[in-house]
């Protein structure tokens, strides 16, 4: 039988075990080697705590006018320079030949995909993954320079050496954060929540995550997830969210700690019914279980949340 409670706004419980365990507290300070920053092509906003996430991740990669942007982002040279992404990526229609010559000029891999069966934004995730598992790839890319396209077939040699070499990897964990992803033109937002959905299916060691202004998005993996934080940091930083069946119908079979709680309940865009508006009163956890992948939205306040990181 499908329900829903309405709860107080302080809940305490003991949180279930669950495999699936995602910390807010230090969720964008992984500070650790296997976790890449993806600049996508759209004006960066999240100014209060861009340069923190910055020195945060590990890898900085930009798709393609995702370049213009991080250059953009300061207004002198000693501060771009001190903000070298390791990879530019992409067809290279939308980076401008100023922002290239200076990218090139700091060394920084400047990887030419001229393919128009993939967004440059897939390009990049495939680059992450070869940079991270592939032995392979260090070695193309040390070994030749830019114009050779450091020895990567041009169209989509990214494509064919993440197909081949995915084989043979033994993959870790990473910690994905990618900016700029939503918002903007719709048909890229809606793609970019494929590739939230894509990349469970197939490249399960990524922690993808979105960050906008307003919203950390992410995947709820089948089986669901237990969300923590310090009470301090729900207080200050964490307001409505939304558990969002975008990829089908679905049913949430129960949640604990949020305003509205659930169990057995059918939830689909078709039918309209979706826990929308929704926000954490668990003391210092939430947990979901979910039939199926769902989108999570967080709504957060950025200029508090800087303090956390
Ligand atoms: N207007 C936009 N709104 C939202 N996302 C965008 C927008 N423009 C670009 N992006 C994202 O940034 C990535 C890099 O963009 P790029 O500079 O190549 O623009 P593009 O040529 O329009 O993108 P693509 O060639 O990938 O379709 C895209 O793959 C997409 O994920
Ligand atoms: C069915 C279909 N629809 C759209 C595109 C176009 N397209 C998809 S990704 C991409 C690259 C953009 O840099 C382009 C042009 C296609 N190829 N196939």
């Amino acid at each position: 039988m499908e329900s829903v409670v309405e709860n107080t706004e302080e809940l305490q419980f003991q949180p279930p075990a669950y495999s699936h365990v995602l910390d807010l507290n230090g969720f964008l300070s992984p500070h650790q080697n296997d976790s890449a920053l993806l600049i996508l092509n759209q004006k960066i906003m999240v100014t209060g705590v861009f340069e923190k996430l910055w020195r945060n991740y590990f890898l900085h990669v930009c798709a393609d006018g995702g370049a213009n942007r991080l250059y953009e982002y300061f207004d002198n040279d000693e501060d771009r320079s001190r903000h070298i992404p390791d990879y530019i990526v992409g067809d290279l229609d939308s980076v401008r030949e100023d922002v290239l010559r200076f990218y090139i000029q700091k060394g920084v891999a400047i990887i030419r995909q001229t393919s128009q069966y993939a967004t440059d934004f897939t390009k990049s995730l495939q680059l992450i993954s070869l940079h991270f598992f592939s032995s392979s790839f260090h070695k193309v890319t040390r070994s030749s320079g830019i114009d050779t396209n450091y020895g990567i077939e041009d169209c989509h040699g990214i494509h064919t050496l993440y197909h081949s070499e995915r084989k043979i990897w033994v993959d870790r964990d990473v910690d994905l954060l990618v900016l700029n992803a939503i918002d903007g033109r719709f048909d890229q937002t809606i793609h970019s929540i494929t590739q939230l959905y894509a990349t469970a299916r197939t490249d399960a060691y990524y922690r993808l995550c979105y960050l906008t202004t307003t919203d950390l998005i992410m995947l709820v993996p089948t089986g669901g997830a237990l969300i923590k934080y310090s009470k301090k940091f729900k207080e200050e930083c964490i307001k409505n969210c939304g558990l969002l069946p975008v990829g089908k119908p679905s049913v949430i079979r129960a949640t604990r700690g949020l305003k509205w709680d659930v169990e057995n309940w059918p939830t689909s865009i078709i039918s309209g019914k979706v826990s929308s508006s929704n926000r954490f009163v668990g003391d210092t956890c939430c947990f979901f279980d979910v039939e199926d992948p769902m989108v999570l939205n967080i709504e957060l306040n950025l200029e508090k949340l800087s303090m956390f990181m």
